[in-house]
């Protein structure tokens, strides 16, 4: 193969789109392979490249204090097709990045048909790409035709490739009461890899637990939608308010049970326990255990923050339940996107694990990246993990722990983009800038300032390494 061998990218949504017009940018030929209007799925309406399934919102633009908004502008200055039509199509919406979703689509559909190294071929990949295709991205969503799936899952393994998520909250550690939570694992247990204090417990009194229930139940919960309703809960996912329904105790035999646990504040086991379980390698983020959900988001917030020791939780992520395709990414990929198993195949957006417009695009943008330097032999490399990419790109490649100690094969579930991904600061702050002491929020938010400083500054030594042009 040579330099002017095209890449492929099939699926032109947020993530094939932007990986399109990298792999283009640096010079390459790209074929982009998308199968609406010949074939759509559930949620599509249009042909046009991009197109926003649902909200016309980007998130918060704000890139001091906000992750999303930091991703905004690393991903402006990496010369993204998706930022850039954001920003030429963008609504008034306060802080956040709103588009037109018409004239945003119609606008990335337009340039990328425009490039003379792109060509767009209407139709479906229905099954995996022909052995001449030697540099491939798949791009192709939550919604990924059956036929690609069922290939994919058959070259991947059983059980390695999910059709539904089933999210459990994640939260911020420096925003969960130290005071009354403690570690300790069921009986002490060590198992693999563990130390017999993996988890963080939150004890509940029975009052307290018979409150939580009924303000579970009464709870308002979101529905699915028409055509997800047709496909039945998996084993195991079941949202915690659906068990709830099943009887006031379920919960406290199901995964709330105490059993094995002591509370040193009382040297008893507690009526009923919520148990936390280390989601990043950096600890900065804990999921609770069981706690799939579907009450609407402002629920959750309430009602979780009624269990002792998360009254002042920070939410890095709010639980659902989805049809959505996704890889078990942290086993399957290598740190450049590729499945081992078929490095040729290389994999991008929402089916990665990554969960939101921006996140898809981000992943679609370092793997168009990572695609064509494979091609030209320059070294594309990682961006540093101190970034909101580099970040988003470690924790589904590794960053996550994969922990099968409560049963489960994978506890891998899509993630948005959040300061908890990224490594902590050597040092918290402690004073601003004018050595004012700070105080709650002001120093989370302080804190946010210097990740994001921090982020983008690394971020502008590792461009100008590598594309002096760009800089
Ligand atoms: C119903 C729904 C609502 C959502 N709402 C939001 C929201 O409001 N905000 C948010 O941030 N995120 C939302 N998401 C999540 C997610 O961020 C978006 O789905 C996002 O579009 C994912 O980007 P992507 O590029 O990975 O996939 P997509 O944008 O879905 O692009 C995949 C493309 O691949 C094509 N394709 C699929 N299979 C094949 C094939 N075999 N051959 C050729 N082409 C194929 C599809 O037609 C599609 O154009 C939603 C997801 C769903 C399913």
């Amino acid at each position: 193969m040579t330099i002017n061998s095209p890449i492929h990218v099939i699926g032109g949504g947020l993530a094939g789109s932007e990986a399109a017009w990298q792999i283009a940018h640096q010079g390459v030929p790209v074929i982009l392979h998308e199968m609406r209007p010949v074939r759509t799925t559930d949620a599509h309406k249009t042909d046009g490249l991009a197109e926003l399934v649902c909200s016309n919102s980007f998130r918060s633009d704000d890139w001091e204090t906000n992750a999303v908004g930091l991703l905004h502008e690393e991903m402006r200055r990496m010369n993204s097709l998706i930022l850039a039509a954001g920003d030429r199509q963008k609504l008034p919406a306060g802080g956040a990045l709103a588009v037109d979703r018409d004239a945003f689509s119609a606008d990335v559909t337009a340039r990328l048909s425009e490039h003379p190294l792109v060509t767009i071929v209407r139709s479906e990949v229905a099954g995996l790409p022909p052995a001449d295709w030697d540099n491939v991205v798949v791009a192709t969503g939550p919604l990924t035709s059956p036929a690609l799936s069922e290939a994919v899952r058959a070259r991947t393994g059983e059980g390695e490739l999910a059709f539904f998520d089933a999210i459990a909250p994640v939260i911020h550690l420096d925003s969960i009461d130290q005071t009354i939570v403690w570690r300790q694992s069921r009986y002490d247990k060590a198992g693999p890899g563990g130390t017999g204090a993996d988890y963080l417990n939150c004890p509940m009194s029975k009052d307290e637990y018979e409150a939580f229930i009924d303000a579970m139940l009464a709870g308002e919960k979101t529905v699915f939608k028409e055509w997800e309703a047709s496909t039945p809960y998996f084993d195991g996912c079941l949202p915690v308010e659906v068990m709830a329904e099943r009887g006031r105790d379920t919960l406290r035999f199901g995964p709330m049970k105490p059993v094995g646990l002591t509370d040193p504040r009382t040297g008893r086991r507690p009526y009923a326990v919520v148990q936390l379980r280390q989601d990043n390698a950096h600890g900065t983020l804990w999921n609770m255990v069981g706690f799939q959900t579907k009450l609407k988001h402002g629920e959750q917030v309430r009602v979780f923050r009624m269990i002792p020791g998360l009254q002042d939780a920070d939410f890095a992520r709010l639980g659902g339940l989805h049809r959505n395709t996704f890889l078990n990414s942290p086993k399957l990929l290598d740190g450049g996107l590729r499945l081992k198993a078929e490095p040729r195949l290389r994999f991008a957006g929402q089916i990665t694990g990554v969960e939101g417009y921006v996140e898809s695009a981000a992943i679609g943008l370092l793997a168009g990246r990572f695609a064509a330097a494979d091609r030209t032999g320059r070294d594309a490399g990682p961006p540093p993990a101190t970034t909101a990419l580099g970040a988003l790109l470690a924790h589904i490649t590794g960053g996550h722990l994969l922990d099968g100690s409560d049963g489960g094969s994978s506890s891998f579930q899509p993630m948005n983009i959040n300061y908890g991904l990224l490594p902590p600061l050597d040092e918290a702050p402690t004073t601003d800038a004018d050595g004012r002491k700070l105080k709650g929020k002001a120093r989370g938010a302080e804190k946010k300032r210097l990740m994001s400083r921090r982020a983008l500054a690394d971020l502008g030594q590792w461009i100008a390494a590598r594309e002096p042009a760009e800089t």
